[in-house]
């Protein structure tokens, strides 16, 4: 499933004039803090991403045994419990026959028939323990997977989960870990007590009459044989049953994450027909395991009845000609019926075996993708800003392997430490993936980036990160309080700055309205605020983690005109104290700006102040003019890109 980058040919050199010229780049005055570390340093893997290991792997089977190995010893006493349980029920024929003998020669039965019962008080009180133990055993492993799958998926590399869908990875977080449950607390100990009681009552079977014998196990091994036909077919229903489920689970997902969307489209019907044809197919695949389930069922019950029928021939024909007594007949009759059980329980535990195989498999599917490990000390918050540099890099997001052009084709810009710098360009340009980049959510193919002079590559993860906010394009809000939103990147703020941060952003009115202030819930993704409200959130959580390098992604873009001016002024307050790296939408973000970056087609085309690109660059003129002040007419934005000021440099 993964699918590694390669490195390619897009390695455009930067075009004449400002394009990529990194002397025009750098605003006259300001020196980038570090140089760049030389490509030569890097190295062979990037700091914090792991690759997955080898493709193919261990088998399910000893995936499975290793999901067992650390509650062995639990399952071990629990499973003797057990045995012993299926011991006193072995006992019982035997005592039954004594009693039987007892009657037959005129002996009081007492004995027998009040050793059979505390056989049978015995037999049900240690089998139920041994479940018991089996049980808890089971729940055990199932905290234990889903803990160390959740870790993973959370770790998992952005490139990875793009290709995956949420509801495909939840039904392996819940549904495929119960599976294991039921493996752990009741298959692998169904089978491994219905082989050893198998065995018993085979035994005990010889003690009885080896003829009889002989007549049932060709009966046993018939099943057998069937048996091991049916298996790879009730596994591979298995497998198909469980990945119905995940499919049906990413049908209602898709659904369920564009609810309004899928309102408005008036497209309620045409989803749920596409939910209710995935659970179709999941019912389908459920039927195909029921069925092979029952066909595996009436083989052995047809084979056990067979047995019976010729054990109470011949057994009958040896009883009339004397070979054999009525009791042991009657004690052979009930070891052949005791047979059942352990045959059955060898079935169940198979095919319940198999369910589990499948879901090992498809958690290791989610455990093998590659993922990152944070590495290094967060660094403290507030630390001086950080420069950025960008030098000819090249990054395509994977589709760029089947034809679609690459995001960026040598980008190349400089921003010194502290500031505010301002990147427009047309819609698909390649800004947000500047950011994306930044963030080392993806692994540019070539070129360098690097963030206080040090190559991204070197910089352990968890450090870079913990320097770096980023304010995104939809300024996700997440279920749960206001305040836990706010202190999202910034666990230990303190409560005073908490309320700064809430006043910069103009947050307090919210706060004051809403029922419990900070505390109040936001609801799922934020659903009770307003876009507005959900992006001075985002923003304010930027705020509390005094980042180095602030990045926002058109923050302004929901706001209102009070709000936006009054945002504008904390960017421009902010960009005192820390680098600030805006993708603007509005013009009046933009000519405060202390150079603008002009992207066009996965380049930088020029860099500059807003007064002289307006004069030298023809595409940021027209941007200026139309596309930057979204809402406003052409003719209104042009005359505002005149009477706008050139900024504060
Ligand atoms: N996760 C992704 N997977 C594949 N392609 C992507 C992904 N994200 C962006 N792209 C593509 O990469 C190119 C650059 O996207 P990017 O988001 O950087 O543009 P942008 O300049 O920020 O655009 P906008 O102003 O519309 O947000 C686009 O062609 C886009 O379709």
């Amino acid at each position: 499933m993964t699918q590694a980058k390669t490195p390619t040919d897009h390695t455009a050199a930067p075009a004449a004039g400002p394009v990529g010229d990194r002397a025009a780049v750098r605003p006259p005055g300001r020196a980038v803090d570090r140089a760049v570390e030389p490509a030569a340093a890097v190295p062979a893997g990037p700091e914090g991403v792991e690759e997955p290991g080898p493709a193919g792997g261990p088998s399910p089977l000893r995936l499975l045994l290793e999901q067992v190995r650390p509650h062995r010893r639990v399952l071990v006493a629990g499973g003797l419990l057990s045995l012993l349980g299926s011991g006193a029920d072995l006992a019982m024929p035997m005592m039954a026959k004594h009693a039987v003998d007892a009657f037959a020669d005129g002996r009081s039965p007492v004995r027998p028939l009040v050793a059979l019962t505390l056989a049978v008080l015995l037999g049900a009180f240690l089998a139920a323990a041994g479940r018991y133990m089996m049980a808890r055993t089971g729940e055990a492993a199932v905290l234990r997977a889903r803990r160390r799958l959740v870790g993973r998926m959370l770790r998992l590399r952005v490139e990875a989960v793009d290709r995956l869908t949420p509801g495909d990875l939840l039904s392996r977080a819940t549904g495929d870990t119960s599976l294991l449950r039921t493996v752990l607390s009741r298959n692998i100990a169904d089978a491994v007590t219905g082989v050893l009681v198998l065995l018993g009552t085979v035994v005990l079977m010889a003690v009885v009459d080896l003829v009889l014998l002989g007549v049932t196990l060709l009966a046993v091994l018939l099943a057998l044989g069937l048996l091991a036909l049916l298996m790879p077919r009730i596994q591979r229903a298995q497998h198909q049953a469980q990945e119905a489920v995940g499919a049906m689970g990413s049908a209602l997902d898709r659904a369920l994450q564009a609810f309004r969307t899928v309102k408005a489209s008036g497209a309620e019907e045409r989803e749920s027909a596409a939910v209710a044809e995935a659970a179709r197919r999941a019912h389908e695949r459920g039927v195909a395991v029921a069925w092979w389930n029952s066909v595996s069922d009436v083989t052995t019950s047809v084979a056990m009845q067979f047995a019976f029928l010729a054990v109470l021939g011949v057994g009958g024909a040896r009883t009339v000609s004397g070979a054999m007594e009525v009791s042991s007949l009657v004690a052979f009759l009930l070891y052949l019926f005791a047979l059942m059980g352990p045959l059955g329980q060898l079935t169940d535990g198979w095919t319940g075996l198999s369910g589990g195989l499948a879901a090992v498999r498809r958690i290791r599917e989610v455990e093998e993708l590659p993922r990152e490990s944070p590495g290094g000390a967060p660094s403290p918050r507030g630390s001086s800003p950080l420069g950025v540099a960008f030098e000819d890099v090249v990054f395509g997001y994977g589709g760029h392997l089947e034809g679609r052009s690459p995001a960026h084709r040598g980008v190349t810009f400089e921003v010194p430490a502290g500031g505010l710098t301002a990147i427009v360009g047309p819609s698909g340009a390649g800004k947000s993936t500047v950011f994306a980049l930044l963030e080392r959510f993806y692994e540019h193919d070539a070129g360098t980036v690097a963030v206080g002079g040090r190559d991204i590559r070197h910089w352990p993860l968890a450090e870079l990160r913990s320097a770096i906010a980023y304010v995104e394009q939809d300024a996700p809000v997440l279920a749960g309080t206001l305040r836990e939103n706010l202190l999202l990147a910034a666990p230990d703020a303190a409560e005073e700055e908490v309320r700064r941060a809430v006043s910069r952003t103009r947050l307090d009115g919210l706060v004051e309205r809403l029922p419990g202030g900070l505390d109040a819930q936001v609801g799922h993704r934020g659903v009770t605020l307003s876009g507005g409200e959900r992006q001075r959130i985002a923003i304010a959580r930027a705020l509390l983690r005094r980042p180095r390098l602030l990045l926002l992604d058109e923050v302004t873009s929901q706001l209102d005109a009070v709000n936006e001016e009054a945002l504008r002024e904390v960017v421009v307050e902010l960009a005192a104290e820390t680098t600030v790296l805006a993708i603007a939408h509005r013009l009046s973000t933009v000519v405060r700006a202390d150079r603008i970056v002009v992207m066009e087609d996965g380049r930088v085309r020029a860099v500059g102040l807003h007064a002289d690109l307006l004069r030298s660059d023809a595409l940021y003129a027209g941007l200026a003019a139309t596309q930057l002040v979204a809402g406003r007419s052409p003719a209104r934005a042009a005359a505002e890109a005149v009477e706008e000021p050139s900024g504060p440099s």
